[in-house]
């Protein structure tokens, strides 16, 4: 088990983490959510052992991860961090720079584990390319191959795929993040994209101003997001009056509604008036105007056009689950 505990941390004298204490199993994966500036690359840091902390210790097992005060390479061997920037040799190829961080003592199998990580990262027709000839996002690849080299106990990875596009991103996630379960590694991964998180992370801690404002499942997260914050990590969403989506509601409260949670109808419900629809591909994202201050996110099917009026209602399924939260009962 991973246990991180920082009471605070500064960078000069501007407070940056406060209160953050947190433990991943072995073999689970943590995806750290939060916008940016919220802590996460310091985190991670602090974790890998870059960064000292005064007060403060992250032990994984009985083991104490040792900051850069105490390691004169800073770092610990089990741990490997990918950070942000890639930290690649440029003038040497793709495979020397994999092969650079494979253990001299199994020369043997080098190449056969070369080439299997040149498989999970997709890059086998550049193996003798020079790094400096390839592009960012494969650059990014190779920083991935190499912090998995030697098959680390506890990955950290930031933002780890936020030079590649789409195409291959997708493609990339599907076969790096089974492969670390199987491989029982623990990962923490640090990213804005909900497509790095919803699928793959059992946990989400959300950071927000360096203090975790949620630590929880995933789903349930997603689900019953505690704060407008936090589900606006996952997209675009609605904060909205309850009274306002069933009249005879007597809770003074407002709902957090999820865009593909309502539900359009032409004669019933709370009435709207289209100001843009924004097509997503699947379905259009509409912006509408309940009255002069309200101002909601729905999706449709079909293009509607500018001054539209349509009605929508959300169920009370989903408003109920969205309640539970505040009662604190959707543990
Ligand atoms: N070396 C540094 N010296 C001083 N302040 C720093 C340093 N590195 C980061 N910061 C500040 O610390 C805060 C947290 O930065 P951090 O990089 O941890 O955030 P983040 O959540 O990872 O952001 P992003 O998602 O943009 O990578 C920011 O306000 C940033 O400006």
């Amino acid at each position: 088990m991973l246990d991180v505990h920082i009471p605070s941390f500064s960078y000069q004298d501007q407070p940056i983490l406060e209160g953050i204490s947190f433990q991943v199993a072995k073999g689970e994966h943590l995806a750290l959510m939060g916008e940016s500036g919220s802590g996460k690359s310091t985190l991670l840091k602090i974790i890998y052992g870059l960064l000292h902390v005064e007060n403060g210790a992250v032990f994984w097992g009985d083991k104490e991860a040792l900051g850069p005060n105490f390691n004169l390479v800073p770092g610990e061997s089990y741990m490997k961090y990918l950070s942000q920037d890639f930290d690649l040799m440029p003038f040497i190829t793709v495979e020397e720079n994999i092969g650079q961080h494979l253990s001299v003592f199994e020369r043997e199998t080098h190449q056969k584990r070369i080439q299997e990580l040149l498989e999970l990262i997709e890059l086998e027709a550049y193996a003798k390319t020079k790094v400096k000839n390839l592009s960012g996002g494969q650059q990014q690849r190779v920083a991935l191959a190499r912090v998995l080299a030697q098959e680390p106990e506890v990955l950290l990875l930031d933002e780890p795929f936020g030079h590649i596009d789409n195409f291959k991103r997708n493609s990339l996630r599907r076969n790096l993040f089974p492969y670390l379960k199987e491989k029982e590694i623990t990962v923490l991964t640090a990213s804005h994209d909900p497509n790095d998180v919803l699928p793959f992370a059992e946990n989400t801690i959300v950071l927000e101003k360096g203090r975790i404002v949620a630590n929880k499942k995933t789903k349930k997260l997603y689900k019953n997001p505690p704060n407008y914050y936090t589900a606006s990590l996952f997209g675009e969403v609605n904060s909205l009056p309850i009274k306002l989506l069933k009249s005879y509601a007597e809770i003074d409260k407002s709902v957090l509604v999820y865009p593909h949670e309502f539900q359009v109808s032409g004669t019933s419900g709370l009435k709207v008036w289209v100001k843009n629809s924004f097509f997503k591909g699947s379905h259009f994202l509409n912006e509408a105007e309940v009255n002069e201050q309200t101002v909601l996110y729905f999706n449709s099917s079909k293009k509607l056009k500018k001054g539209d009026t349509v009605f929508l209602n959300v169920s009370l399924e989903t408003i109920n689950e969205r309640l539970q939260i505040e009662q604190g009962t959707d543990n």
